[in-house]
């Protein structure tokens, strides 16, 4: 059979169009290359279909029912919400519909990709084929991305099963939903649908919350415990079986096993790359479990034409990586820059509320890599006027640093603590001190200034102590 596929040859192709393959294709493009972006899905990948997106028009949805309870603080009268969930679907997808524009196929054909909607895999090591097309390139990025890990636990597979692919599509709010996983998917849902009138168990085989602060992890676990959520922590899922609606997981722990029965099982148990299908045999794209083996600048190990961008670079699975992943591309493939992947530093925020927000160095890590010399500075929101104010003083601004006040890392548990860490961000990526926390104005009432009075409370013995003390009075005597 004769081969009627198209021949492009092209600057850059790229291999999936979310948060990492956009960013590529966009900045190429804009620099003037020639692109194609092929995508066998949705354009906007998981966080705009199934992931970032649909699950925080969720979560917001879930504040807003929350609140109805707690209403009577403020001198409302407090309600049980009546939650039409094919309302709450709709407006999850008013939400995706609104965004997908500007990750439409339109808008990357405005900006001269071509944008071909199939499966790529490799044919050799610089040619991608799809259906239609056979592509040759200079460069190819990978951003294949990753879905929900499903491992082989007994029963698993043959029971009908929810993924952040299928959980935004259900018909019904679960009577009682089963959650594998306690990190960011796991608690992030659990607590969005306790909210929403679900019973939720979530079966966790060591710490929810495992790679936060654990005081703040602490405060985060307990809180959505107080609101409903049945935490089962130590447990390992086991195995699961499915009868008449019922679905059933039997859990192992250091107390023996536990059975959970429920009407519905999500599984947010982590993520496995997209690297099946990709033939990177042919391409000779070498991979290990997290995904593309790359050099510190993602370009791959094996193959000096090819690069990987986003959770397929399998060092974190975050949209602002992926973006972050894009941006190391242009600077290091088209700009010859010696660009790092590593990012300095990553941000994580779990949106359970209040936030949860990580920045570069855990304490833990901190200590581990610099002993005695960490130090933390800290300011609790009860003592925040807005915070006060808002009825919301749960949680507080935690600054991790090493002698000399260098910034290390950060963790902020409490309302909005995600745009506030920002600002901590910003200061360990621009090589600032401590000190540099404490040289601005900060508006009054706002959360955000408890990163100023964490900062300060770390000089306070230096300004109101004794040497200070001495010289203001000495200095009293000048007329
Ligand atoms: C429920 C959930 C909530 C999340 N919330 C957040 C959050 O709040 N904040 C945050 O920063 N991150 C969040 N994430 C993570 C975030 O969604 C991912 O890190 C991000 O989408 C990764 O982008 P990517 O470009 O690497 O991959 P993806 O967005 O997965 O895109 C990969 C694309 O490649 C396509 N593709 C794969 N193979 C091929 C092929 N062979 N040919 C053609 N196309 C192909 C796929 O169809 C897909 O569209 C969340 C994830 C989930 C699941
Ligand atoms: N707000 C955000 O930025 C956000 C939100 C959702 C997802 N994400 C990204 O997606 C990634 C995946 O999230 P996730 O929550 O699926 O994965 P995860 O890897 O963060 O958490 C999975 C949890 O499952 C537990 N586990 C594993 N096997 C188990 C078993 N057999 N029984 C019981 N517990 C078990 C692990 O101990 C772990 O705590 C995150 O790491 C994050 O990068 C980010």
């Amino acid at each position: 059979m004769t081969d009627t596929r198209k021949t492009l040859d092209v600057d850059v192709a790229v291999i999936g169009a979310g948060s990492g393959g956009l960013s590529v294709a966009s900045g190429s493009a804009q620099l003037g290359l020639k692109v194609v972006l092929f995508e066998r899905g949705e354009m906007g990948g998981d966080c705009l279909n199934t992931g970032c997106v649909p699950s925080k028009a969720l979560i917001h949805t879930a504040k807003h029912a929350q609140a109805m309870r707690e209403n009577a603080k403020f001198g409302i009268a407090a309600a049980e919400p009546q939650i039409d969930w094919q309302a709450v679907k709709s407006h999850i997808h008013g939400v995706i519909e609104q965004i997908a524009p500007v990750d439409s196929q339109e808008r990357f054909e405005g900006l001269g990709c071509t944008v071909i909607r199939e499966h790529a895999r490799f044919e050799d090591e610089k040619t991608l084929i799809s259906d239609s097309v056979r592509v040759t390139a200079r460069r190819i990025v990978i951003a294949a991305g990753s879905r929900a890990l499903v491992p082989p636990i007994p029963g698993l597979a043959d029971a009908p099963y929810l993924t952040n692919e299928t959980l935004f599509e259900i018909d019904a709010l679960p009577e009682h939903l089963i959650i594998l996983g306690g990190g960011p998917i796991g608690m992030e849902m659990a607590q969005a649908f306790t909210r929403l009138g679900s019973k939720v168990s979530v079966i966790e085989m060591s710490k929810a919350f495992g790679k936060a602060d654990p005081e703040h992890a602490d405060l985060a676990r307990r809180k959505l415990i107080s609101e409903g959520v049945e935490l089962l922590e130590g447990n390992k899922a086991e195995k699961v079986d499915h009868t008449n609606g019922t679905i059933r997981v039997t859990a192992s722990s250091d107390q023996g096993e536990t059975v959970v029965e429920g009407t519905h099982l999500l599984v947010a148990l982590g993520r496995t790359p997209n690297l099946d299908g990709l033939d990177l045999e042919k391409g000779n794209v070498e991979t290990n479990k997290q995904g593309i083996v790359t050099k510190d600048n993602l370009k791959s190990v094996s193959n000096s034409r090819v690069w990987a961008v986003g959770d397929i670079a399998g060092c974190g699975q975050f949209t602002h990586l992926a973006g972050w992943h894009a941006s190391i591309f242009t600077q290091a493939a088209l700009m010859k820059l010696p660009a790092k992947a590593n990012p300095n530093p990553l941000p994580a925020v779990t949106y359970v509320q209040p936030e949860l927000a990580q920045i570069g160095m855990t304490e833990a890590e901190a200590r581990d890599a610099h002993g005695d010399k960490v130090e933390v500075a800290q300011f609790a929101f009860e003592e925040n006027d807005r915070a006060i104010a808002e009825r919301e003083t749960s949680g507080s601004v935690k600054i991790f640093t090493k002698g000399g006040g260098k910034l290390l890392g950060a963790s902020v548990y409490g309302e909005g603590a995600g745009d506030i860490a920002q600002i901590i961000a910003y200061a360990i990526a621009n090589g600032q001190k401590l000190r540099s926390l404490t040289s601005h104005i900060s508006p009054y009432p706002t959360r955000a200034e408890a990163v100023k009075r964490a900062a300060s409370s770390h000089f306070q013995s230096t300004v109101f102590g004794k040497p200070m003390r001495t010289a203001v009075s000495i200095l009293q005597r000048i007329p």
